[in-house]
């Protein structure tokens, strides 16, 4: 869809990979880094070198330390930053945002504290209508998509029109977008997936195989779909690609962060040595809590992410919890 302008905001892997998305479906787009140097290697070496090494860019992308610069004139703004630093980002970035542009969120986290989701935290913090915003949910690990191998997603929000609009600006031969209204369901399958994959990871980790892997995800389903329904969310949307396909996709592959991060803790390192093994990204660690918060909020139980919260942030050992959890009341499916 060509002459639909596009900033990203947050030069990571996956703002990095989706703004070459963008740039491959016809926009023109101007990517935010926090460094001059990343910048630069975006700009000029058409590659960036720190999050996607060996991934050629396309030349209707170009990058800049001037958020100002990035978001002049876009009709699309796309939220790519760590979760927990949204806010205090969307804060410096508020008096920039064009009036009317679709703020398209990419995060799949849970805010500490608020326990909001991320659409939320953007209409809290922008003023904006929950019509105007928008988030993007599916199996879609960037170093694949990256690479150009075949994937579909869900952008979701209340306003179809809206969501037809980015679907059109970001469907390529190799991305495939689909619409979905229930932003509420969406949001919060990207968010428990990753406390799942940590999960998994943990599994892994202690040396478990497929049984436990499938056991993990088909009950992590259960308790995301439980919380979603008492959330608002449509029990139909877990059943898709933001809910089991993304599932499947972080709780099975070795470039997810949040199944790795995992795999470190279930091997005996403390959440402390993991940290210091990873730059990047594992949104689980932390959003862990605030979902277990949602959770008791509402009534419900989840006790996947009960177990990880304690194994991160109580330090029990992984052993003592799976004890605890496989010794739990006996109940029909
Ligand atoms: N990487 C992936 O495969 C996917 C990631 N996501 C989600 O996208 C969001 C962004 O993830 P990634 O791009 O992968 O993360 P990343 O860790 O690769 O990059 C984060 C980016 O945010 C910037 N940033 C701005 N303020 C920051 C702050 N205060 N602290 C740290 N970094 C800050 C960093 O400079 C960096 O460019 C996350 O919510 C993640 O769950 C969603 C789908 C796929
Ligand atoms: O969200 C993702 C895939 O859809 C990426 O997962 P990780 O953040 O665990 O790498």
């Amino acid at each position: 869809m060509s002459g639909t302008r596009a900033a990203v905001l947050g030069a990571g892997s996956w703002g990095t990979t989706f703004a070459k998305v963008l740039a491959d479906a016809g926009c023109s787009v101007t990517l935010h880094a926090r460094r001059p140097e990343l910048a630069a290697a975006i700009t000029e070496g058409r590659e960036n070198p720190d999050y996607l090494p060996g991934v050629r860019l396309p030349e209707a992308l170009t990058a800049t330390t001037d958020a100002g610069r990035a978001l002049d004139g876009a009709d699309v703004v796309v939220l790519a930053v760590p979760s927990q630093s949204l806010r205090a980002n969307l804060q410096q970035w508020t008096p920039l945002l064009p009036p009317d542009a679709t703020l398209l969120s990419l995060m799949k986290g849970i805010e500490l504290g608020s326990t909001k989701r991320m659409s939320e935290v953007i209409c809290e913090v922008t003023g904006a209508g929950p019509d105007r915003v928008a988030a993007l949910s599916g199996p879609n690990l960037a170093r694949e998509i990256a690479e150009e191998q075949p994937a579909a997603t869900v952008i979701a929000c209340p306003d179809g029109d809206r969501a037809a609009t980015v679907q059109a600006a970001c469907h390529t031969p190799y991305f495939r977008p689909y619409t979905n209204l229930d932003l509420v369901g969406c949001e919060l399958g990207g968010a428990v997936k990753n406390v799942i994959a940590l999960a998994c990871g943990i599994a892994e980790g202690m040396g478990f195989g497929d049984n436990t892997r499938a056991s993990l995800i088909t009950r992590g389903l259960a308790e995301t779909a439980r919380l979603g329904i008492a959330l608002g969310a449509e029990p139909a949307t877990f059943a898709g690609l933001a809910g089991l396909g993304d599932l499947v996709a972080t709780c099975s592959s070795p470039l997810s962060r949040n199944r790795t991060f995992g795999e470190k803790l279930g091997r005996g390192l403390s959440l402390e040595e993991v940290q210091a093994t990873t730059r990047q990204t594992a949104e689980g660690v932390k959003s862990c809590r605030p979902v277990l918060d949602l959770a008791r909020a509402h009534g419900v139980d989840v006790p996947l992410t009960e177990a990880v919260v304690k194994i991160c942030h109580d330090g029990v050992p992984a052993g003592a919890v799976l004890k605890e959890i496989m010794s739990r009341e006996a109940k029909p499916e």
